[in-house]
């Protein structure tokens, strides 16, 4: 996602803690009384602006919604959306999900969406790539037992390379479709690139994968 360096951004998010942690490993074991109830908590990692988090907290209102994203500058927006009408359930941590294992407790977490990641499309590079092994054993971790992750994206490479990467890892498939916004599924909120590359005629892919207990 392209960024505009906002010095003001970083002031911004510290301004409001009830919304954002910018020191998640201070709140490692601590996210559902940052929510302030037991309910449930899904992850999106790479939120970006935040629009998929503020739409699922919309429809779901019983499930804990965190947004992580890396850059100051991107995840501001995703708090302008949630202060438009300050809902209870969405909240966001502006962190790497390489350091996943420092921010929460194994089980703290009941689900990870990873929408239109970064392909990095460079075999040089897999490692960087979301659902590489080294990520997909932190989210085992900080999930709780099974644990799923929900995945979205327009790239049929990165696609591919998640459905190998995961079966490789001992996971298994509830749902795979490779055709989103022509399948069956009434309930999909739309992300930011999503809407983006929809409306240039992408196919989106998506699937729902699930470690083994
Ligand atoms: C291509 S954008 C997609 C944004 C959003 N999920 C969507 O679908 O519109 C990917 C986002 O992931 C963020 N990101 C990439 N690697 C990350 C990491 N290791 N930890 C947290 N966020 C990351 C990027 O900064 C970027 O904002």
């Amino acid at each position: 996602m392209r960024q505009r360096f906002k010095p003001w951004a970083k002031e911004k998010l510290i301004e409001h803690p009830e919304y954002v942690s910018v020191e998640p490993e201070k709140m490692k074991g601590k996210w559902h009384s940052f929510f302030g109830n037991d309910n449930p908590i899904h992850i999106e990692v790479g939120t970006g602006k935040g629009q998929f988090v503020n739409g699922m907290a919309k429809q779901n209102p019983s499930i804990n919604y965190l947004g992580m994203e890396l850059y100051d500058s991107i995840i501001i927006t995703a708090l302008d959306r949630i202060l438009e009408d300050e809902k209870p359930n969405v909240k966001l941590i502006r962190a790497d999900a390489s350091h996943l294992l420092d921010y929460f407790e194994p089980g703290e977490i009941e689900r990870v969406y990873l929408n239109f990641s970064d392909p990095w499309p460079k075999s040089k590079h897999a490692k960087r790539r979301l659902t590489h092994e080294s990520f997909l054993k932190r989210y085992e971790t900080v999930l709780k037992k099974p644990g799923e992750i929900h995945f979205k994206t327009d790239n049929q490479g990165l696609f591919e390379y998640s459905l190998h990467s995961m079966s490789t890892y001992g996971m298994f498939f509830n749902q795979v479709s490779l055709d989103l916004h022509k399948s069956d599924m009434e309930d999909n909120v739309m992300t930011e690139y999503e809407e983006k590359f929809s409306e240039k005629g992408y196919r989106i892919y998506r699937m729902e994968a699930q470690f083994r207990s």
